[in-house]
Order: C-alpha cells, then structure tokens, then sequence
C-alpha cells in the first residue's frame, strides 16, 4: 500500500494551497481495522458477545466463527451468490474474472488526477474538478476508500458506506477524494455498489456532463441527515431541509 499522506487544498477561489489538518491521511486501498475485527469474530452474529447456542457442539461452534480478515482484499472478495463483473462481465463462478480486472479497472477509470479539493467552506471541505476538466455523462469517477469495520447498528461516523452483508467503508479518519464530496439535492453523480474483479467496491458514476471547476455533489438522501442530527444546507432551497429520495450505495441497475 502507498505511504499514507496528509491532503492538500485550495482555498474556495483556487489561489492558494494549504494542508488540512490531520486526520484525515490519504489512500489509494482500502484499509483494513485489524483489531476491530479481531474483538468482532464470535460464534454467531458478527460484533456480539453472545455464547454459543445450547446444541451446538464444540465443532460446530468453531465453524461458525469466522477467522478475522488479514487483508482489505480478502474481506472485500465476493463469497457466495452471482455477481458480474463490471470489468470483464464474467460471473464470479468463471476463471477469466479475476485481481486483474481490479488493476485494469482502476488503471482505465480512475487513474487521472481530475480533482481538486477546495476549502472549508459553508459545508467543510468539498471536491471539485480542475480548471480545464470535463467529466462525460456515465463516466466511472471514484472510488469509495476508508477504513473496513465491521457493520454496526448504531455507526458513529458521517463518513461511512455500507457494503450490505460486508463491511462498512468509513473514511473518517483515512479516505481518498471521495471522502469529501457533498451532498446536494441536485446530484451529478450517483454511488453504486459494483463488482469489479471478484471484489465489492463502491464507485461514483457521473449522471451527466460535469464541466471544469465544478463541485461534485451526490445526494446522501434523508436518512442521512435523520441519523446525523442535522439538515442538508446545499442551495437548492433558500432554507436548510431535508433531502427526498436517494440512498446509499446501491447496485446499479444494468
Ligand atoms: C462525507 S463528508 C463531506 C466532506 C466534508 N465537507 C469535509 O470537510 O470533510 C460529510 C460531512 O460534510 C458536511 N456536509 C456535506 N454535505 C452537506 C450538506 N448538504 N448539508 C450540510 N452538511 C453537509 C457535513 O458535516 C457532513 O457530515
């Protein structure tokens, strides 16, 4: 994994430079929790302390704990059920999908360095494109990094995905660019939840033609801001307001 960095911005009108304070540190993979999993792997549901069910022999028990993940990857790996690749359109049961259609995807989609991040303004810190860039409609344009933690009824960050089943993508405290687009009623891009050699990630597609200098908003939707305790002050409306409609990370309709 690349060194972890502290991330730079501009200020609102892209003159001058600074760094934000840390955290949060910058990454290009998603990073694993180590020690939350470890205390979270028991007999029965994941992140209880409950003990193991009368009738259920020693074996039996030992089966249903699942040994804690070494790597981000393994626990991103798609186990059971069909999934397609959005790489390579192989199902997950076929030898032609594979870590490479990972590498390729991101290689193809997402190496370019199109972002800016500029602030803090009305809503903290957001991410923009650079003077000059224009991002087509349908154009693949993010990844959602952070930290893998176990799923939680009751999250406690304002900067978590939920992979349903999986994990919980939280950039709280380390995230790439993505950990800073807002929300506005008024999205220009959309997050899905997708399949990508084998591997659950959650990626940003643009709902239409982004021009250059422009934010990159997505809609958090209502539950959002319900759960946070605070109103969605984007400027589609004069007063701050609860956002209709959109989720978090679906999958994509195909
Ligand atoms: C995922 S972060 C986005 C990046 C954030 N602005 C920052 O500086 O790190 C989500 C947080 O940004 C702020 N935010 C983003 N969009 C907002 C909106 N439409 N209305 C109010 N607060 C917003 C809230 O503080 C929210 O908890």
């Amino acid at each position: 994994m690349a060194k972890q960095a502290q991330f730079r911005a501009y200020d609102l009108n892209r003159k001058k430079q600074h760094k934000i304070p840390s955290p949060p540190t910058k990454l290009s993979e998603p990073k694993l929790r180590e020690g939350e999993w470890k205390v979270s792997k028991r007999p029965g549901v994941r992140g209880s302390k409950k003990p193991v069910k009368k009738g259920r022999t020693k074996k039996s028990a030992a089966a249903a704990v699942e040994k804690a993940p070494k790597r981000a990857a393994d626990l991103l790996r798609c186990k059971g059920g069909e999934f397609q690749c959005l790489h390579c359109s192989a199902f997950s049961d076929e030898a032609s999908c594979g870590t490479g259609c990972y590498k390729q995807f991101r290689r193809e989609h997402l190496s370019q360095d199109l972002i800016d991040i500029r602030g803090p303004g009305p809503l903290g810190y957001g991410a923009f494109t650079k003077p000059g860039v224009t991002i087509p409609k349908g154009a693949w344009v993010g990844e959602y990094l952070g930290e893998l933690r176990p799923l939680s009824p009751a999250p406690n960050s304002t900067y978590r995905f939920e992979i349903p089943s999986v994990c919980a993508v939280d950039a709280q405290s380390s995230g790439n660019w993505t950990r800073f687009i807002n929300s506005h009623c008024r999205p220009n891009v959309k997050p899905w939840g997708e399949t990508v050699g084998k591997r659950h990630v959650i990626l940003f597609q643009a709902l239409r033609e982004i021009g250059p200098e422009e934010e990159i908003v997505f809609n958090y939707g209502a539950r959002y801001f319900e759960n946070a305790g605070f109103l969605c002050g984007c400027d589609a409306q004069k007063k701050a307001h609860l956002p209709q409609g959109a989720k978090q990370a679906k999958g994509r309709k195909k």
